[in-house]
């Protein structure tokens, strides 16, 4: 159905940049026209599926099995998490019951790490597909949450001999193998086998992944946010062009970043989240800096109430130790996709011209607001800490045919180059009274959208 040349020219011009958000249940229709469900996304009419590979943090496996077709549930399936102890003998039990399912652990040697990344690997007859997305594989992710997509074209198999390696301008296939890699499992090397084998010189993102580690010398820059602060010191808009112009980040999840803003925040990661291409040494001004983390009555009011929270889970621990965020935060807006009342789960950064009208790149991710995620520079910034593994992808203007900028897309049917930000810009402040969602403290004041309190044990 992705395909079709619909009627509809909107649906048309969505294949633009393949970037969709969820179907959310309990909205007008009309702002699901251009959204997907995971069952579209597994759907017969996207190939004929001969294998397939899902990474992900959370999985209801029995759920999941339901989201393939009838006659593509018994095809193998490998299943990469992080999980262990009791999480992974639970998924060991749940996988006995499919003789098609095999399970995949990736090791988590550092501590507070987590296996975030959400792919899926679709192996057709006639290709493959990559699909990047923020959501777990179990039922209430695909229900009432903002959710982001990506969704690759149709990879062609390489003929046998083919001389080309497949690859695009922005080395999509050579850094996902290098993140797959990564993991140093055997359970996957038939998949990084697959992708040797397939032509993705169509690719027009970049990948953006972590992997647990410290990384150094060449590796420093693979990942992370040194990663993303490489490609824009190559592939960037040029310090002139935005010198001045706002980072936006929007996240689900804030880990802790240390007493005061300079530690981390406002130096290591907005420099690289604020990098352009040319004078590397010309420091510009500190860009602004806007922060999208839903406040306790975005949750409170939203389709799920309370219970969406649990997916939010900023904890009042951490909260106290980093007051000095607030100043940055912005609420969950996102009227131009009938989006306000669905939280988001989804992640995304970008950055945008100070009338709000044009964007210089986006990128939509597992990473939240985490050094875990986007990784800690060591040693006399020798080494990039990280402690997760996170893929995303990042959308640079020029690989898509703009001229300099995104325009921002700012009503519900797309005109050609107009890039769909998922949310209002520019974002709207807290008010005085406002006060960022924290998911360990009761809530009895109010009630939720179905008349409920917070009460988290
Ligand atoms: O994407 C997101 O925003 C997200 C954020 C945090 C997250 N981690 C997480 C953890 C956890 C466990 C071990 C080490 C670190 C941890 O943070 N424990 C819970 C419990 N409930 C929900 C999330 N939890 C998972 C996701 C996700 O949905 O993948």
């Amino acid at each position: 159905k992705l395909d079709q040349k619909g009627s509809d020219h909107c649906l048309k011009m969505n294949d633009r940049f393949g970037f969709y958000l969820t179907k959310v249940a309990g909205i007008d229709n009309a702002h699901n026209l251009h959204a997907v469900h995971i069952k579209d996304i597994l759907s017969t009419s996207m190939g004929n599926l001969q294998a397939s590979a899902q990474f992900n943090y959370m999985f209801d496996i029995p759920w999941l099995i339901q989201q393939y077709p009838v006659e593509f549930r018994s095809k193998p399936l490998l299943i990469v998490h992080g999980m262990q102890r009791e999480t992974k003998a639970e998924y060991d039990m749940a996988a006995m019951n499919y003789s098609n399912v095999k399970l995949c652990q990736a090791k988590m040697e550092i501590m507070y790490g987590t296996h975030h990344t959400k792919m899926m690997l679709l192996l057709y007859d006639n290709g493959m597909r990559v699909v990047i997305t923020t959501a777990n594989n179990i039922h209430q992710d695909w229900y009432q949450k903002t959710q982001g997509v990506w969704i690759s074209p149709l990879f062609p198999k390489l003929d046998k001999g083919e001389a080309s390696a497949g690859d695009s301008d922005t080395h999509f296939k050579k850094d996902l193998l290098e993140y797959l890699s990564a993991y140093k499992l055997n359970g996957l090397k038939e998949w990084q086998e697959h992708i040797k084998q397939h032509n993705m010189s169509s690719a027009k993102v970049f990948i953006l992944g972590s992997v647990p580690g410290r990384h150094l010398g060449e590796k420093k820059t693979a990942f992370g946010h040194l990663k993303l602060r490489k490609i824009l010191q190559e592939h960037g808009p040029s310090v002139s062009e935005v010198k001045g112009w706002p980072v936006v980040g929007q996240f689900s999840s804030i880990g802790s970043m240390g007493p005061n803003k300079d530690n981390w925040l406002c130096a290591e990661w907005r420099e690289s989240l604020s990098t352009a291409k040319g004078l590397g040494g010309l420091r510009t001004a500190d860009a602004p800096l806007k922060l999208i983390f839903p406040t306790k009555d975005n949750i409170r009011l939203s389709l799920e109430g309370y219970p969406a929270g649990a997916s939010v889970p900023y904890s009042i621990h951490t909260a106290k130790k980093q007051q000095f965020l607030h100043e940055y935060f912005h609420q969950w807006r996102a009227e131009v996709q009938g989006r306000s009342r669905a939280m988001p789960h989804i992640k995304t950064y970008l950055r945008m011209s100070p009338d709000s009208k044009k964007i210089a790149w986006f990128a939509v991710t597992s990473s939240n607001l985490s050094k875990a995620a986007w990784g800690a520079l060591e040693k006399k910034q020798s080494q990039l800490m990280i402690r997760s593994y996170e893929i995303g992808v990042l959308f640079l203007p020029q690989m898509f045919g703009a001229e300099k900028f995104f325009e921002v897309q700012d009503k519900e049917c797309q005109n050609s180059g107009e890039f769909p930000v998922p949310y209002d810009l520019p974002p709207t402040p807290y008010t005085k009274q406002d006060r960022p969602w924290l998911w360990d403290i009761p809530y009895k004041d109010l009630p939720d959208t179905h008349g409920n309190m917070w009460c988290p044990s």
